[in-house]
């Protein structure tokens, strides 16, 4: 009887019509051709005991460095304002305590709408100008300059206008190196990252063996390679709130260039809420989760949409190692009122000629947002994704009212650090 199961079984394979086999051989044909193309030269995931030594070396060094110069810089430092002095009823949350979120992976920027972007990017190298120099020339760079912030400011939208830019190479993902993977060392920041394949599952894959694939196949280089002149990028929004990444990014380079694209903390908020909401319609109002206690009006301060908009103190974390000039703020209001106007600045704080200039956007109507004439590797017009610029639900105006109250202080001194006056109030 097992015999012939067997043998039955055995028999079955040579009468699979032909047309199927060959569509089977076709199918693993691609699967090998998409491992091959995925992993050559990028999934050698040891790096060698030098560069590991090297790394944990530079590592243990900037810590070293981190913490004398952390001591300088406090006793150096002018105490400033105290935070609660600001607000009465800011209960000033530590940095340290991690924040109310709805979501585990709130303070995640918007990663499906991002992943527009990133599908652009894997069109960019190949055929954009850069192209000849990602075939195996120019080198890996860590990045010198990086839009560490803020969560819904718009820090997307600047990345893409920037990819436009000969001279600037950039990463689409964001690479949470500072705040989640610090410990996997500066070699793989440099040189590796796993993308995520998403929820597609070609090949006929159920979820499981997807996920085993998952990093064996779809390694790649996270850092562009760059040539001479060119600047490497990255943006992580959740950077700029995260206590430890100014230490950590001073000890990989004093010299790094940091840009924060903000916005009006209120409609930030509601931003970032409006997110949440689409990927979880069921969480409570934006109204009920603004206060901690509504009767008195005591804002809580503890839920990340609410404690990401206190601009000022966030910064004040930064400028313990990086001086103000490093910094760059950029307006997410005017990156869309005016995106060229505020490319130029970028460009001139970077460095760089001014080439992306007004020429390179026009306003969509449909969209309501400028978008690219060309985006970077391409000749067709680009707007970002449906996930950049969501239609918000309506909060109550008395809520709104109370945020702006609650946020004007705190405002007020941010622009005083800046010496930059954003005017949301
Ligand atoms: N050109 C253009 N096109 C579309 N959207 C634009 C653009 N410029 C700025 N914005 C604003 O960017 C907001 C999203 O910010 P981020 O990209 O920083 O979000 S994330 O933190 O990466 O998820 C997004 O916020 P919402 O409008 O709330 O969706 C937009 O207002």
């Amino acid at each position: 009887m097992e015999y012939s199961q067997t043998f039955s079984h055995l028999h079955a394979i040579p009468f699979i019509p032909v047309k199927k086999k060959l569509l089977l051989m076709g199918i693993m044909l691609l699967l090998w051709v998409y491992m091959l193309y995925s992993c050559v030269g990028y999934c050698a995931t040891v790096p060698s005991v030098i560069d590991s030594y090297r790394v944990r070396e530079t590592e243990s060094a900037g810590r070293r460095t981190e913490s004398a110069r952390a001591d300088l810089v406090s006793k150096l430092i002018p105490k400033t304002q105290s935070w609660v002095d600001l607000e009465s009823d800011y209960d000033e949350p530590s940095v340290r305590t991690p924040s109310r979120d709805l979501l585990d992976n709130e303070v995640d920027s918007d990663r499906a709408g991002d992943w527009d972007e990133m599908k652009d990017e894997q069109r960019g190298p190949e055929a954009s100008a850069m192209s000849s120099f990602s075939n195996g020339s120019g080198s890996k760079k860590l990045p010198q300059a990086i839009i560490i912030g803020v969560k819904k400011g718009g820090t997307r939208a600047l990345l893409e206008f920037l990819r436009v830019h000969p001279d600037i190479r950039a990463v689409g993902a964001e690479p949470h190196f500072f705040d989640r993977h610090y410990d996997k060392g500066l070699d793989w920041y440099s040189r590796f990252k796993r993308l995520s394949l998403g929820s597609a599952q070609p090949f006929g894959f159920d979820a499981e063996q997807w996920s085993l694939l998952d990093g064996h196949v779809n390694c790649r280089e996270l850092m562009p390679r760059t040539l001479e002149g060119q600047i490497t990028m990255e943006k992580t929004p959740s950077y700029f709130v995260t206590r430890e990444a100014p230490a950590r990014i001073y000890a990989m380079s004093r010299d790094t260039k940091l840009i924060v694209v903000v916005r009006d903390p209120v409609t930030r908020a509601v931003s970032d809420y409006t997110q949440t909401l689409s990927k979880k319609p069921d969480i409570p109002t934006f109204e009920s989760l603004t206060f901690r206690n509504r009767s008195v009006g005591l804002i809580d301060t503890s839920w990340s949409a609410v404690q990401i908009g206190i601009y000022a103190k966030h910064l004040d974390n930064w400028l313990r190692f990086f001086p103000l000039r490093q910094m760059l703020f950029v307006s997410g209001e005017r990156l869309i009122s005016d995106p060229a106007g505020e490319l130029a600045r970028v460009q001139d704080f970077l460095g760089l000629k001014r080439i992306v200039t007004d020429k390179h956007f026009y306003f969509n109507q449909t969209k309501g947002f400028p978008c690219l004439k060309k985006a970077e590797g391409s000749s067709k017009p680009h707007c970002l994704g449906k996930t950049k610029g969501r239609t918000h639900p309506g909060i109550q105006p008395q809520v709104l009212q109370r945020l702006r109250q609650f946020y004007r202080p705190f405002n007020m001194k941010f622009y005083q650090m800046t010496g930059h006056n954003f005017g949301w109030n």
